[in-house]
């Protein structure tokens, strides 16, 4: 089977079923990015990110329980080790069975079945030098040793319950490196496989580094993420993913990145779009009302628009909790 052929992995479920169709901004659109930390008892507030968390697991249940209750269909999982000696040069720790995510996995799984489970996929939380791959001696990136581990840590969370795998590490071929381990593993059929596949360098996602603890200890990710005047190149990747079986393209970030979303529409016309708009984006829309520039609610309904306008058929958004209990109003 070539890795595009699979397309199951990208219906298995309801909720990914209801992604493949035309849609206007419900409940179902929304995915919300979650910080789940290595202290098992923290509920601590982001100050970069205003109204987010980082949770420990014995607080998860409770937290995100009123969050169904008010319709919250999926989630993207996060791990964010705040522990002393947990980073080392290959990222080791991310698949630990006792590490936050999979504990995330396991708990959500059981406690919320009808809850869509997604886990974001990269490196730079447990690497010691923050970068999103593994390096070579001289600081570069090994990307075949990097892709590699990248794959396993996706079936690691594959095999723990996720029912998404989502890379946001841009490494070169890392697509068909994780859906050729899923098929070994007897996933690819029921695990939905969501690629960043165009998401751009810059300055829109400090504040989740502070909220991760992820920035890169030296030099940046523009030897990875695309550079911000590449669209060609974003072409290109979408294309290569499309080719090596992602199930579903995202663009990253999403209100500075709009005509990207528009080009990903019309080259994956047959996949469900994904956007993602980014800790930057949330905390200047967040800070700015707060300023009096606009009322918050007005701003985040009219940046959705701007999204579903564009072509997206899923969005992830700080403003999840927000928009459940905004979408219920008038
Ligand atoms: N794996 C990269 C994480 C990346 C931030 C970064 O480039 O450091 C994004 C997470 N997928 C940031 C998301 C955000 O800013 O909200
Ligand atoms: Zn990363």
């Amino acid at each position: 089977t070539t890795p595009n052929a699979i397309l199951h992995g990208g219906y298995h479920h309801a909720l990914s079923r209801s992604w493949q169709s035309e849609r206007t901004l419900t409940k179902d659109m929304l995915m919300y990015p979650m910080f789940i930390t290595d202290d098992a008892n923290a509920l601590e507030k982001i100050d970069s990110l205003p109204g987010q968390h980082r949770i420990g697991i014995n607080k998860l249940k409770e937290f995100i329980a009123p969050l169904v209750t008010k319709g919250l269909r999926s989630v993207i999982l996060f791990g964010v080790p705040l522990k002393e000696g947990v980073k080392d040069p290959t990222g080791s720790r991310a698949d630990d069975p006792e590490g936050p995510t999979i504990l995330a996995v396991n708990l959500l799984r059981k406690e919320f079945p009808d809850l869509f489970v997604a886990c974001d996929v990269c490196l730079c939380e447990y690497t010691s030098h923050g970068h999103c791959g593994i390096l070579r001696q001289d600081g570069t990136l090994d990307n075949s040793q990097s892709i590699k581990r990248i794959a396993e840590v996706a079936v690691n969370y594959a095999k723990a319950g996720a029912q998404c795998v989502a890379p946001s590490d841009m490494m070169d071929g890392r697509i068909r490196a994780i859906k050729e381990g899923l098929m070994e593993a007897g996933f690819a059929h029921k695990v939905m496989l969501i690629s960043y596949s165009a998401k751009f360098a810059g300055s829109w996602y400090g504040p989740f580094r502070d909220a991760a603890n992820s920035a890169p200890a030296f030099g940046d990710r523009r030897c990875y993420q695309l550079p911000p005047n590449a669209r060609r190149l974003a072409r290109r990747a979408i294309k290569r993913d499309m080719e090596e079986g992602a199930d579903c393209i995202m663009v990253k970030p999403g209100m500075p990145y709009l005509d990207i979303v528009r080009e990903a529409s019309e080259i994956a016309t047959d996949y469900p779009i994904s956007v993602y708009q980014v800790s930057g984006e949330y905390s200047m829309l967040h800070q700015a009302a707060a300023a009096g520039v606009f009322d918050l609610k007005s701003i985040v309904l009219e940046s959705m628009t701007g999204f579903i306008r564009a072509g997206a058929t899923l969005i992830l958004t700080y403003y999840t909790p927000d928009l459940l209990t905004w979408l219920d109003e008038d």
